[in-house]
């Protein structure tokens, strides 16, 4: 039986206001983001993948359109109320390895990190030999390679807690190998209880996914399932 949705937008549109005008970046986008495996918003450079997946991760409020999270209609909620549900439910992994981690902590610290910015504890070391990284604990990160950086980005969604990880672009910055870490591990996650949603225009990502919407200047270009 299909999961029930965790993130439902109906009619989603967003706006950006610039100095020569206003920009539409989605146009009125509904999509639903199922509770379990993974998802993938795939399009050309600038089809509105990055400005959904920020609106889905409760980032960004829509300009139009409404977002139910978990079941809750976020219009309704204030800002305090959106970065509790993000704390407590969404992990967000974004493209460049570093952005994703604390640079002066070890490995282990920046698990530690994010179990306590989610008011939690974590087994390091359980996560770490999950994402083939045991005995890494005390290293810098920077010992480590931009694929086992980008996998310790999960992890840290996983130390957090969260049951819905969303990624933007998370191979678009690594080498073939690294980015093969980061399909394993994806594919590791889609095989537990997590609702991922990806933004990639990489074809191997695209094709792991068990959904695929298809964005193209900013409105749906087709879906598949
Ligand atoms: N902060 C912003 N200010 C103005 N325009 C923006 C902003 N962010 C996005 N846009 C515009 O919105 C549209 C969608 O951008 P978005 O980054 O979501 O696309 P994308 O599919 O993720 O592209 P890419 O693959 O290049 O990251 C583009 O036309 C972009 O120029």
């Amino acid at each position: 039986m299909p999961s029930e949705p965790v993130i439902e937008l109906d009619s989603v549109g967003v706006d950006y206001h610039t100095a020569t005008g206003t920009v539409t970046g989605v146009h009125s986008v509904s999509l639903a983001v199922a509770g379990e495996g993974m998802t993938v918003l795939a399009g050309p450079s600038g089809s509105g993948k990055s400005t959904l997946l920020r609106v889905a991760a409760l980032v960004e409020r829509p300009t139009r359109g409404s977002v139910r999270f978990a079941g809750v209609d976020t219009a309704g909620l204030r800002d305090r109320g959106l970065r509790a549900l993000r704390r407590d439910r969404v992990g967000l992994v974004f493209q460049r390895p570093t952005d994703n981690l604390v640079d002066y902590l070890s490995v282990g610290g920046n698990l530690h990190a994010a179990a306590r910015s989610a008011r939690r504890d974590c087994d390091a070391e359980a996560i770490l030999d999950r994402l083939g990284l045991a005995g890494t604990a005390d290293w810098h990160i920077s010992a480590l390679s931009g694929g086992q950086q980008q996998r310790l980005a999960f992890g840290c969604a996983l130390a957090r807690g969260s049951t819905v990880i969303l990624a933007d672009e998370p191979t678009s910055q690594l080498d073939d190998a690294s980015a093969d870490l980061v399909l394993r591990t994806l594919t590791d996650l889609m095989d537990s209880e997590h609702a991922i949603l990806v933004a990639s225009h990489d074809d191997r990502l695209v094709e792991l996914g068990d959904r695929v919407v298809r964005l193209r200047a900013g409105r749906l270009e087709g879906q598949t399932s």
